[in-house]
């Protein structure tokens, strides 16, 4: 069975996030991930870390200004600097949780500026965080979102990863393979992840409609997660969904059988 890490950016939605790192491990979690630990000092989320044995399995580059509307900064040419120094705060915060994988948020989309200078800024961005993460013993990770929950987020499928990948030629440079986007923009799941599989260096799982726990919607959960063991994925699979009940981690869908911790 695969392993999970509890997102919890988006589990225990009741608790002050501080507070999720114990219902976590209470739950039985090995591993957590979130959007942004940059809120919190570094050593006060070591130290959660530590005292309940979890492993940090992936978090983000900072967004920008998220209230205004910021997804990331890597496509965006007027802001190159914000950028490299954004890298430096992820590799710190990394380096203190004992984190090995980073996703780089691509950003929105400016639609006044051509769309192959926003690409050429991703890569040359992307080239540059690719250098500084292999130093520091840490994969890059990009991430195709939908564009129905996020108009304008520069990449939107696996097809443009793919080009991106192919475009900047860079060895650290992986996919975060997230079921929900992909059901939505594409469908087609297990072959896309067979075909995908040497990239992909983390997994995230939601149902939809909803963005709820697996066995709440289309995606057939029981069938796709016995795929991944099947085809020899052994990395996390983080759980970004909303629970349902609105509280806590709504789990009862790993004891049913759709799957195990
Ligand atoms: O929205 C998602 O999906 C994510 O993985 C976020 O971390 C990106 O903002
Ligand atoms: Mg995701």
């Amino acid at each position: 069975m695969p392993r999970f890490s509890a997102n919890l950016s988006f589990l225990y939605p009741d608790l002050p996030f501080l507070d999720r790192f114990a219902a976590a491990a209470a739950d039985g979690f090995a591993a957590v991930e979130y959007i942004s630990p940059y809120e919190h000092p570094k050593e006060t989320i070591a130290a959660l870390l530590r005292e309940h044995g979890l492993t940090q399995a992936l978090f983000n580059f900072p967004a920008g200004n998220w209230a205004a509307g910021d997804r990331g900064l890597a496509c965006h040419p007027a802001r190159i600097a914000e950028f490299r120094a954004s890298v430096t705060r992820a590799l710190d915060y990394a380096q203190a949780l004992g984190c090995t994988r980073l996703n780089c948020l691509a950003g929105i989309a400016a639609p006044d500026i051509d769309h192959l200078r926003l690409e050429k800024t991703l890569i040359d961005n992307l080239a540059y965080a690719s250098e500084r993460c292999t130093a520091a013993g840490v994969k890059l990770l990009i991430e195709p979102i939908n564009k129905r929950d996020m108009p304008g987020y520069f990449i939107s499928t696996t097809n443009h990863a793919e080009r991106l990948f192919e475009l900047a030629g860079l060895p650290n440079l992986h996919l975060q393979c997230d079921f929900y986007h992909l059901q939505i923009m594409q469908g087609d799941l297990v072959h896309t992840f067979a075909r995908l599989k040497h990239h992909i260096a983390h997994i995230q799982i939601a149902d939809t409609p909803g963005r709820h726990e697996p066995g709440t919607g289309e995606i057939n959960y029981r069938f796709l997660l016995s795929e991944l063991d099947r085809l020899g994925y052994d990395g996390w699979v983080g759980c970004e969904y909303h629970p349902s009940s609105g509280k806590g981690a709504d789990i009862g869908w790993m004891a049913e059988g759709v799957a195990r911790r």
